[in-house]
């Protein structure tokens, strides 16, 4: 089972590689056009030998989907192809439990997504890709073309939310980080069940799916997403629960195609 992790910037990617390496210690660096793998061979409870890829590809969504693609093509040339990509980093959470202060809180949200608390994407969503028309934003699906989500294998959405006792809930990518609570509340109310918002799932997700690879997103939350306050940005905090996440679900990533005997399904 060979696991691809995506972050933007190297502070996330040294997060990860800390918690993943605090079981399995990194085996090696390895170039890939454009960027350095960080290889680690973390033990799985079950199942077939497990490697770990982590690549910091950029900010953004293009970054991320540049870097994945190249990754995930080298991978496959070499005929060592990923069976599983995540995109992994800080995010802004939705912190509240409704899009704005009048409307009816419903069964369909996700409980907020606090400051340090994790977020693991039960649907990674594109919120910004379309047209802005006179009856405001549509997405390019409703232009006819392209697509706006990706959704992430349900039992490993489970086994990872599970042990890290995370929110489960729409996680949007942006390409503008959300400075208003009019624009929150405008994406809230179009992504009702959207948890928490970053920059690079989509990108992460669309390149793994060109190559039909499955795409997992796991955020740890730095910010409330809304009006600019960088004072009470949590952005150690976050780095902090993001090792923490994948010190434990590390050997998960390999077992979730596995039966109850340890079998691949
Ligand atoms: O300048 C600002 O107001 C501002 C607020 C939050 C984040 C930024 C960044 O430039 C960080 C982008 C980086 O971190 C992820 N991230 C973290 N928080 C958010 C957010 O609230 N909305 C979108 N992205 C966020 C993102 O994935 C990037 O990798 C600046």
């Amino acid at each position: 089972m060979r696991v691809l992790i995506v972050t933007a910037v190297p502070a996330e990617r040294d997060a990860v590689v800390r918690g993943i390496g605090a079981t399995a210690p990194e085996v090696a660096e390895l170039p890939v056009p454009g960027g350095m793998i960080h290889r680690l061979s973390p033990v799985p409870p079950a199942g077939p030998p497990l490697t770990v890829d982590v690549l910091a590809a950029g900010v953004g969504p293009a970054a991320a989907a540049a870097g994945t693609a190249a990754a995930l093509t080298a991978a496959a040339v070499a005929r060592t192809p990923y069976d599983l990509a995540v995109s992994a980093g800080i995010g802004g959470g939705f912190t509240t439990a409704r899009p704005s202060p009048t409307a009816r809180p419903t069964a369909e949200r996700p409980a907020p997504a606090r400051l340090g608390s994790i977020v693991v994407a039960d649907a990674i969503v594109a919120a910004d890709l379309g047209a802005e028309t006179p009856d405001g934003f549509t997405a390019v699906t409703d232009l006819g073309f392209g697509t706006v989500e990706h959704l992430p294998p349900a039992p490993l959405v489970a086994a990872v939310a599970e042990a890290t006792d995370a929110v489960r809930g729409t996680v949007l990518t942006v390409s503008t980080v959300t400075g208003s609570a009019e624009r929150a509340a405008e994406l809230l109310r179009r992504h009702p069940r959207a948890a928490a918002e970053a920059m690079e799932g989509f990108g992460v997700a669309e390149a793994a799916a060109a190559q039909s690879v499955p795409a997992l997103e796991v955020r740890a939350i730095s910010n409330a997403v809304g009006p600019r306050d960088r004072a009470a940005w949590r952005i150690g905090e976050a780095l902090e629960a993001l090792t923490s996440t994948f010190g434990t679900i590390a050997p998960l990533l390999g077992t979730w195609t596995l039966d109850p005997e340890g079998t691949r399904q």
